[in-house]
């Protein structure tokens, strides 16, 4: 729980630093216990790849404690095999190699997570290969210093290919164990099956004897597919755990004296090893982060299109809008309202629900304009539309622009006494606006509404309709204006001009 908080904060915590070099120990005794021969080759040394996989993972923060942690652990579990002053002396050597890595790592910028085939590649020069290799020749002068009598090159040689070998298999694996970025692994029973062939067929390489069974040759070489398929199904954790066991059992054979790779000399059998680790290595993890590279590629193409259809969305919602709307006064434009008159004929037709439609036209706008001007003219319209706007909001109703300077407003309303009221409360708004204007009778702004009320039926037309709420404003403004007139009875009866049929009720 702690150490899973600390991971999350990206900074090593008290317990994760108690942890360290416990880990680390315990890592140089599995390495003592499965992966040095009887003649003391080292194939794999995991334990460097404990302190750089801590420096990756925590990105460097409190690296000069978890240095010093792992430091004193390796100098303690070396004391028994070498003096004093060369355990201090190799656990430098150790402590060089990890640094010298993780600092090439960052210069060349290879990602901590070693998601990407690049970042892979990079960690490959400069640990296992470089780092590695320096470590080799610095640690092969110590040992020659304190007695050894093997040829110098190879023992550099050996502590390098051992060293690498450890950061190769072991870093991917406590990153990819550690990391949060892995997604859950969901089993299908194909992959059970698989997982099974792969657990089946090392079994029976790691118990041969001698590099075959009843003479057929089972070598390690076997379970290299079995590492290629691992990580194109399972991807990092699995196959870095895969790649792990496999070769800390294949050095564990050796060790027992169970020949892996069948009756060779003991030189020649790390030599071959080795190979083996590296090739498998190379492979599993190798194709496990390029799928993982391609996986992640995928996602972010998806994220991007997803993106990009969501601006789609919005700017085709953007363009609608612009297209509904009348640009001087923000309302709904003459195009918008002939739709929404349809729909809602359409709706009125199905539910038998009254429609009423009222034309309203600014009276004297031409006096106005010519006195104001038509800047002046132009915000007169936009207060008009505003305070209809204002007045009309129930669900269902519009108010539109429907040309110069004549509105036109759909609503619900119950009968016509209601129609004419929600007209003359019109009227009464635009006035109270107190728009003055010195060529109207009133010294103020007013309007004129011809309002028309119908439950239209399929012998109904729509221009009727409108002609009808028209003619009503036209006689508000032989009659005065600033004032509403109900649709004649006497015009709603007239046949539908259009289709030839049916006026009002
Ligand atoms: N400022 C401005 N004026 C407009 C706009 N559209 C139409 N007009 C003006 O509106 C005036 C309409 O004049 P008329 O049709 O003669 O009507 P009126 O002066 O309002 O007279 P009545 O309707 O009989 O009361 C014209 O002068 C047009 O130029 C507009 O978008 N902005």
């Amino acid at each position: 729980m702690m150490i899973a908080r600390s991971l999350r904060r990206g900074q090593p915590g008290w317990l994760v630093c108690l942890l360290l070099p416990l880990f680390h120990f315990a890592s140089v005794k599995l390495t003592f216990f499965c992966a040095v021969t009887p003649e003391n080759a080292v194939v794999v040394w995991l334990p460097n790849a404990v302190l750089l996989a801590a420096l990756l993972r925590f990105r460097g923060r409190r690296a000069p404690l978890l240095c010093a942690l792992t430091f004193a652990s390796d100098v303690a579990a070396n004391l028994p095999a070498f003096g004093w002053q060369m355990a201090l002396l190799l656990s430098l050597v150790n402590q060089l190699e990890v640094l010298t890595t993780y600092a090439l790592m960052r210069r060349y910028e290879a990602s901590p997570r070693l998601q990407r085939l690049q970042d892979f590649v990079k960690f490959f020069v400069a640990g296992p290969v470089l780092a590695a290799m320096l470590a080799g020749l610095a640690a092969a002068l110590v040992l020659q210093q304190y007695g050894s009598t093997t040829p110098y090159f190879t023992l550099a040689r050996l502590w390098w290919f051992g060293d690498g070998l450890g950061l190769l298999i072991y870093t991917p694996l406590l990153l990819a164990l550690s990391g949060r970025h892995y997604q859950r692994l969901r089993l299908t029973r194909l992959d059970g099956a698989i997982l099974a062939g792969a657990l089946l067929l090392a079994a029976a390489v790691l118990s041969a004897h001698g590099g075959a069974i009843d003479g057929v040759s089972v070598t390690p070489t076997l379970l290299l597919p079995a590492a290629a398929v691992i990580a194109f199904r399972f991807g990092m954790r699995l196959t870095t755990l895969f790649v792990a066991l496999v070769s800390l059992s294949t050095a564990m054979m050796m060790t027992t004296g169970l020949q892996p790779f069948g009756a060779v000399p003991v030189h020649l059998e790390v030599v071959r090893a080795q190979e083996f680790i590296l090739t498998l290595a190379m492979i599993g993890i190798g194709f496990a982060v390029l799928i993982s590279e391609l996986q992640s590629r995928e996602r972010e193409l998806e994220r991007r299109v997803r993106e990009r259809t969501r601006e789609l969305e919005r700017s085709n919602h953007r363009l609608t809008a612009m297209n509904a709307t009348d640009g001087l006064t923000g309302i709904a434009n003459r195009r918008h309202f002939d739709e929404m008159l349809a729909a809602e004929w359409s709706r009125a037709r199905r539910t038998g629900q009254p429609l009423a439609l009222a034309m309203l036209d600014v009276d004297h706008f031409k006096q106005y304009n010519d006195y104001y001007g038509h800047q002046a003219g132009d915000n007169v319209l936009r207060q008009v539309a505003a305070e209809l706007t204002r007045r009309v909001r129930r669900t269902g109703d519009l108010v539109a622009r429907y040309g110069g300077e004549e509105f036109a407003i759909i609503a619900q309303a119950g009968n016509e006494e209601h129609a004419l009221a929600m007209g003359g409360l019109i009227c009464e708004a635009i006035a109270g606006l107190k728009l003055t204007h010195p060529h109207s009778p009133f010294g103020v702004l007013t309007v004129s509404l011809g309002v028309a009320i119908i439950v239209p039926h399929d012998r109904h037309c729509i221009a009727d309709f409108l002609r009808a709420a028209d003619t009503a404003l036209y006689r508000a403004k032989q009659l005065g204006r600033n004032r509403v007139e109900l649709a004649d009875t006497a015009i709603s009866k007239s046949a539908c001009s259009t289709a030839g049929g049916i006026g009002w009720e």
